[in-house]
């Protein structure tokens, strides 16, 4: 199958959203391809969950051109057919058990589901032992899971998910992935935003960095970390004080003052590219001095996320 007949879940090009005197988009384009695990990431107020709306139909783009699993997006729509998700919220019932909200959003929606269907799609998302308990007391997580859920009863073809990692525990966040990926696996377009990068990791093919409503990176995750760029370094020794000497004796190497921050002292940190840190730890070591640990301060997605979206903040 050649490029042009890769089937496109969502085809977005020169969005544009305004509130006000706001511009929430800026001229977005976004392709998400069938089967494909596709994250929003931008700073708060970046238009993130703007455009999570515009695709699940609460709202209209204001210019640009939007289509959705094939079909041409003119105006706000009740979800468009195929879609699902939700953003903020879900929209529960508090005073149902989960298992009631399922039945009623199935009944709403006219969904052929049974009782059989919604104990899947709970024990799906592992809320099956909570199931009989009203949402009144559900914590953010087990909303999270039940609006997943209720989302799944529609069998979509396009996922539409804001944060849907937030208020997660290890084990729900790893059950969350495990649907995601199995939704991906079967066809299933899945678009979600997300404050986390080992999230975004953890899940998704292609990301779309957002900043001040603009579009700044779109791609794979490993395009966007393999940038040559300077990060900063934790270098763990036996001889601070020898490693440190070295340090400011190799050239392309640059040592951080984080003198107010860090309490360690056997740490020393350092900025470089890959080469000279190279260099750098060769040399230590060739001085007898053992290295103990070498890690990036922050990961090399978060350091480039940081890099593009700090870049647009102070061009505002
Ligand atoms: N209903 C609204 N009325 C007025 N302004 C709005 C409305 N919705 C969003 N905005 C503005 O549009 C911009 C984009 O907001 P949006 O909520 O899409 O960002 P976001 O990337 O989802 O942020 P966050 O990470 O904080 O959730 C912000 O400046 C926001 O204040």
């Amino acid at each position: 199958m050649g490029l042009m007949d890769t089937p496109r879940a969502v085809r977005a090009r020169g969005i544009t959203k305004y509130f006000g005197d706001v511009v929430a988009l800026d001229g977005v384009d976004l392709d998400v391809t069938q089967g494909q695990i596709h994250g929003l990431v931008g700073p708060n107020g970046a238009g993130k969950t703007t455009l999570l709306g515009l695709l699940l139909g609460l709202a209209a783009a204001d210019g640009g051109r939007l289509e959705i699993l094939g079909t041409p997006v003119e105006r706000a729509l009740a979800a468009p057919d195929g879609v699902a998700g939700f953003v903020d919220a879900p929209g529960l019932y508090p005073s149902l058990t989960a298992r009631q909200n399922l039945a009623a959003l199935a009944a709403l929606r006219g969904l052929a589901t049974g009782a059989a269907g919604i104990d899947d799609v709970l024990g799906e998302v592992g809320l099956t032992e909570v199931a009989d308990d009203r949402t009144r007391g559900f914590s953010l997580g087990m909303r999270q899971r039940l609006g997943l859920a209720a989302a799944l009863l529609t069998r979509p073809r396009l996922l539409v998910l804001d944060e849907p990692s937030n208020g997660l525990d290890p084990s729900g966040k790893r059950q969350v992935h495990g649907v995601l990926h199995r939704l991906a696996a079967d066809g299933t377009a899945v678009v979600l935003s997300s404050h986390r990068m080992d999230d975004l990791e953890a899940l998704c093919s292609e990301v779309t960095i957002l900043a001040t409503g603009r579009v700044v990176f779109s791609g794979p995750l490993g395009k966007l970390a393999a940038e040559n760029r300077e990060l900063d370094y934790r270098l763990r020794t036996c001889d601070p004080r020898t490693a440190r000497r070295i340090a400011g004796d190799t050239t392309g190497i640059r040592i951080v003052d984080d003198s107010g921050v860090r309490q360690d002292p056997d740490v020393l940190v350092v900025r470089a590219l890959v080469p000279a840190l190279d260099e750098l730890v060769a040399q230590v070591v060739r001085s007898g001095v053992a290295v103990r640990e070498l890690a990036p301060v922050v990961s090399p997605l978060e350091a480039a996320f940081l890099a593009l979206t700090e870049h647009q903040e102070t061009g505002r």
